[in-house]
């Protein structure tokens, strides 16, 4: 089998380019669902049959590598996975633009300047992880976390034993249907785990979800940074937010530091002779805190979670293992499913959207009011100038000191501990009956100072966050403080972390 060189449209591998390729005049596109780095979603429905799709438009109008090398692999790497964890690539669309361009020159082609569009068509999934958790008011229970749980680890062991390594395991390419199914999706940063020579790019997987040994800048790894990124997404279950969101590498790895300790020679033989090691060494050393920083977990969560967020990737958890994890066993059972709740359509695009538009609806309101304070009801405000001035300084004065708008809880710009739980879980810090009920403590408070991390509202919590940042050395060649990821600095600013 060839393989495509960066850059280089292999049309051998492609289906789309093998003469019965059907045009996108196929299908009808019904909404916009998600915007990601290569291209955006949409859901669609194919007019013959009606049956509704998910259209993935590949950008290659900006793009300097021709058809970009990530939609080369996605679609290499879904034509060999077929599994009910995975979700299915079931064909690849080209518009009648690109058919005329194909048809009129094959040379264009052979030169990798294709500009037509190309788009994949998957089976339609009616969420996300992110844009389901961002629901209002939703509340996962045990059942539902187990469930869940073990359908993306059932995937990811599919994945692993089929040498595959996704590289980009994050809330918002988990893909949840109905029908309670949940797929793995977006395999565009994927690559296989058995290459012979492992040489691979550290500058993969979404900053919150990057495991230690990328951060610390290894080449040469496995599937173990895939069961990195679960975790967090696990722990992110349990607790309604992500656990360590840094808005950049160094704040990264201080964060895995503070809760899952520095790495050494002892928790982590040959962490010393890793590339960036040395930059990266905390002044101190830093001890393991994750069973007391997570103490209000259930005791099988907290042990499964352990052994995911494990530094030395040797001595991490597999899928296989994990699955056979007591968590998995013990009651509450995962539930069936099909037993799941259905909700109205979720996607992280919309529910972004969604908050954009309050904010700025917010922050209108916040500047109609700076402006035009309400006069005084009762009194003509001629006859008052004086009075009324004195109340516009103290409205401006009371705004200017009002806490910022109240926006979703679980907004995910904003580090795990430093306010109450988000809505969607039960107000004293556990998840549902059947979790530890003692340690909801310092959840209920509202604002916590659990662990490592210093009490600190909402409003400041960027200024906060940098004053924690440790003294380290010098970063890595190529690090910089704010957007230094060519490929995940691009996918983080969804979030507004490296903005
Ligand atoms: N099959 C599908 N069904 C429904 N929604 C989907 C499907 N595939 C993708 N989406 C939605 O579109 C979003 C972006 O898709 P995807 O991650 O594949 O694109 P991308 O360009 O690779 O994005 P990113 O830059 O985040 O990696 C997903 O988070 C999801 O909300």
């Amino acid at each position: 089998m060839t393989v495509a060189e960066l850059g280089q449209l292999n049309l051998e591998e492609l289906p789309p380019f093998r003469g019965a390729s059907r045009s996108l005049d196929c299908f009808q596109k019904l909404e916009q669902i998600g915007e990601g780095t290569f291209g955006q979603v949409y859901m669609a429905k194919e007019v013959m049959t009606g049956e509704v799709v998910a259209l993935k438009k590949i950008k290659t109008e900006h793009s300097k590598e021709g058809f970009p090398i990530s939609a080369i692999r996605e679609i290499k790497v879904l034509k060999r996975l077929h599994h009910e964890n995975v979700v299915s690539l079931k064909e690849v669309v080209i518009s009648q633009e690109g058919i005329n361009e194909l048809a009129a020159t094959k040379e264009s082609l052979d030169n990798n300047k294709y500009n037509g569009g190309v788009y994949l068509v998957f089976e339609y999934m009616d969420h996300d992880l992110t844009g389901l958790s961002d629901r209002p008011g939703l509340r996962f229970t045990v059942p539902q976390i187990k469930c869940y749980m073990k359908q993306l680890l059932t995937g990811l062991h599919y994945c692993h034993a089929n040498e595959v390594l996704h590289r980009d395991i994050k809330g918002a390419n988990v893909l949840l249907n109905n029908n309670g199914s949940l797929k793995l999706a977006d395999f565009g940063l994927s690559c296989s785990s058995h290459r012979r020579t492992q040489n691979f790019t550290n500058r993969v997987i979404t900053l919150p979800y990057r495991p230690p040994e990328l951060l610390l800048g290894a080449t040469n790894y496995g599937p173990a940074v895939d069961i990195w990124s679960a975790g967090c997404i696990f722990a992110e279950l349990l607790h309604g937010k992500p656990i360590m969101s840094g808005r950049n590498e160094p704040e990264q790895l201080h964060k895995i530091f503070e809760l899952c300790g520095s790495p050494d020679e002892v928790n982590w033989p040959g962490a010393s002779e890793i590339r960036w090691y040395n930059n990266f060494k905390p002044a101190r050393p830093m001890r393991r805190r994750l069973r007391e920083v997570l103490r209000h977990f259930d005791s099988h969560a907290l042990d499964l979670l352990d052994k995911m967020l494990i530094l030395d990737p040797s001595k991490r958890i597999s899928a296989n293992d994990a699955l056979a994890a007591e968590y998995f066993q013990m009651e509450p059972l995962p539930c069936d499913p099909k037993s799941l709740p259905k909700y109205e359509a979720s996607h992280e695009f919309q529910t972004k959207k969604k908050r954009q538009m309050q904010r700025s609806n917010e922050e209108t309101a916040k500047r109609q009011n700076l402006c035009y304070p309400p006069p005084h009801a009762r009194l003509p405000p001629i006859q008052h100038k004086p009075q009324l001035l004195q109340e516009h300084n103290h409205s401006v004065n009371n705004q200017l000191q009002q806490p910022f708008p109240t926006l979703p809880s679980n907004l995910y710009s904003e580090p795990l501990v430093d306010v109450g739980l988000p809505n969607r879980y039960h107000s004293n810090g556990n998840l549902t009956p059947g979790y530890n009920q003692t340690h909801g403590v310092q959840a209920q408070a509202g604002v916590t100072s659990i662990g490592p991390y210093p009490p600190h509202g909402r409003a400041g919590s960027n200024m906060t966050n940098r004053s924690t940042t440790p003294s380290y050395v010098a970063g890595p060649p190529g690090f910089s403080h704010r957007g230094s990821n060519p490929i995940a600095s691009n996918r983080n600013q969804q979030y507004g972390w490296q903005q």
